[in-house]
């Protein structure tokens, strides 16, 4: 076959450039060996944001505990029962052309899925994402473990769980599956949850869990699993399921990048500001490694689509990446943590306010805070977290896009009472 430009993996940002070249009218292969759409529809974002919506509903006591709902709720609404059909005939409805399969790069311009050969004369978009990393732990392959398939896909609640790892895959499920009957443990290896965020975030995580009954261990080294009639052991702690959530990888090896002369045991492949891998190749998402996120996958896709088709583009820029763990309390942040700052060597200042003070905070009886990291008069970083922590974060990450001075911010009228009046405290703080 021969087109204009491939897209090697269908998750939501090569679904995006695909579509996107094909409504233009270019001539667009697109590559796909599971579902279009990718991850976040079927396995990640959507139905798990549904899942913890359900779970806040059980905890506030507005639905029971029951899964069979949720469950139906994401095969029939969410997934379609994991089908495609209708991502893919959007697709095709544009004018692409979808091949199933696993695509490899044989060539420049070239994959080649199966025995069929597709050749591309502008160019390859590399959007083949990321699949979960299992460490290897003694004793773990061959058991039935689950991975954020499983546990997405899961038609009933195990009575009891082990979540190895506290990111945010393990934490947003932990609190999931506890709410809904499950007693729930989650092992970290380090000394905190959601360890790339903010200290406070991880300790306020820790706190909720704590009063929930989840039972979590930090600090813990796993050196061997054991599988038999009561299900999983390890580290001490027996449960009927394991649910593996240590972070993600890219295997560029399966993807055959040494034909384009990129190095395939690199963990990312490196891009230049316009997503350029190298001539003709460009890639996006969770296979470049500057963050796992879906709206980081649309971003990338953007740029690679102004690129090719040659309107105004813009080069990448990463000082400003918002990211929400959507836990209760919800922890939105962007851009640097005070910790990453100062490794930087910058002049750093810091302002905290906890959310209880503010009389938002106080009437709704939450839990949280904003913690805003500055340097040269501008925020570098911060962090926003509470009931509407992903939320609040979105005045916060303008203003670190943006590098609206500190002084510009503090002289801001905020509305009262919000939750968002925090940030004005710790303004304050800021300037203390
Ligand atoms: C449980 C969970 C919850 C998440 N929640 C959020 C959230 O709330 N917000 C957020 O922003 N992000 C979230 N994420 C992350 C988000 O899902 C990913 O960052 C996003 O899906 C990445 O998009 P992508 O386009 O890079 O690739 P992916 O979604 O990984 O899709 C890549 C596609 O390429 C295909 N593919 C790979 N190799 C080949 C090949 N050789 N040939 C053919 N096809 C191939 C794969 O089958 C896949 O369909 C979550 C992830 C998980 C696991
Ligand atoms: N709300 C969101 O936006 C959202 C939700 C889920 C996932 N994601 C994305 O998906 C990606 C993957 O999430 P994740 O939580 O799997 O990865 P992660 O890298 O965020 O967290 C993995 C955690 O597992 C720990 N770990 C690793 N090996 C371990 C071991 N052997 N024993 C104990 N602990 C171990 C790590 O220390 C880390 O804290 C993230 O990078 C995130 O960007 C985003």
């Amino acid at each position: 076959m021969d087109v204009d430009v491939i897209v090697l993996g269908m998750g939501p940002g090569g679904e995006d450039v695909a579509g996107r070249l094909a409504e233009a009218g270019l001539r667009v292969a697109g590559v796909e060996a599971n579902l279009v759409g990718g991850e976040c529809p079927y396995w990640g974002c959507i139905p798990s944001k549904m899942m913890l919506h359900a779970a806040d509903q059980v905890e506030k006591g507005a639905l029971p505990p029951d899964w069979g709902p949720l469950a139906r709720r994401i095969r029939e609404e969410a997934t379609d029962d994991w089908n495609d059909k209708v991502a893919a005939d959007r697709f095709t409805g544009k004018g692409g052309h979808l091949v199933r399969g696993h695509g490899r790069i044989t060539g420049a311009g070239e994959v080649t899925v199966g025995d069929q050969v597709i050749r591309a004369s502008r160019g390859i978009v590399i959007a083949s994402g990321s699949q979960p990393a299992v460490p290897p732990i003694d004793g773990l392959e061959g058991t039935p473990y689950w991975t954020n398939h499983q546990a997405i896909e899961a038609e009933t609640v195990p009575e009891s769980l082990i979540v190895l790892g506290g990111g945010a895959v393990g934490v947003e499920l932990a609190q999931v599956f506890s709410r809904f009957g499950a007693r729930v443990t989650v092992l970290e290896g380090l000394d905190r949850l959601v360890a790339i965020e903010e200290p406070e975030a991880g300790e306020l995580i820790a706190k909720a869990f704590a009063d929930e009954g989840i039972d979590v261990r930090t600090g813990v080294k796993v050196s061997r699993v054991t599988y038999g009639d009561d299900g999983f052991t390890l580290a001490g702690v027996t449960a009927r399921r394991l649910l593996v959530a240590t972070g993600r990888r890219v295997d560029l090896k399966a993807l055959g990048v040494a034909a384009i002369g990129l190095d395939e045991s690199a963990r990312a492949i490196p891009v230049d500001g316009r997503m350029r891998a190298a001539e003709g190749v460009w890639a996006l998402g969770d296979a470049v490694g500057k963050g796992a996120f879906t709206h980081m996958s649309m971003y990338h896709a953007d740029i690679i689509v102004k690129e090719i088709l040659g309107q105004p583009a813009y080069e990448a820029e990463y000082h400003a990446v918002p990211r929400v763990t959507f836990t209760d309390p919800e922890v939105g942040a962007v851009g640097l943590t005070e910790a990453q700052a100062r490794e930087k060597g910058l002049d750093v200042r810091v302002g905290f306010t906890d959310l209880a003070e503010s009389t938002r905070g106080w009437i709704a009886q939450a839990r949280g805070f904003v913690k805003l990291v500055a340097a040269d008069g501008v925020l570098i970083g911060a962090t926003s977290a509470g009931p509407s922590g992903g939320e609040v974060l979105s005045m916060l990450t303008l203003a670190v896009h943006e590098r609206v001075p500190v002084r510009r911010l503090s002289q801001m009228i905020y509305a009262y009472p919000t939750f968002h009046r925090a940030v004005s405290a710790a303004l304050a703080d800021l300037d203390r």
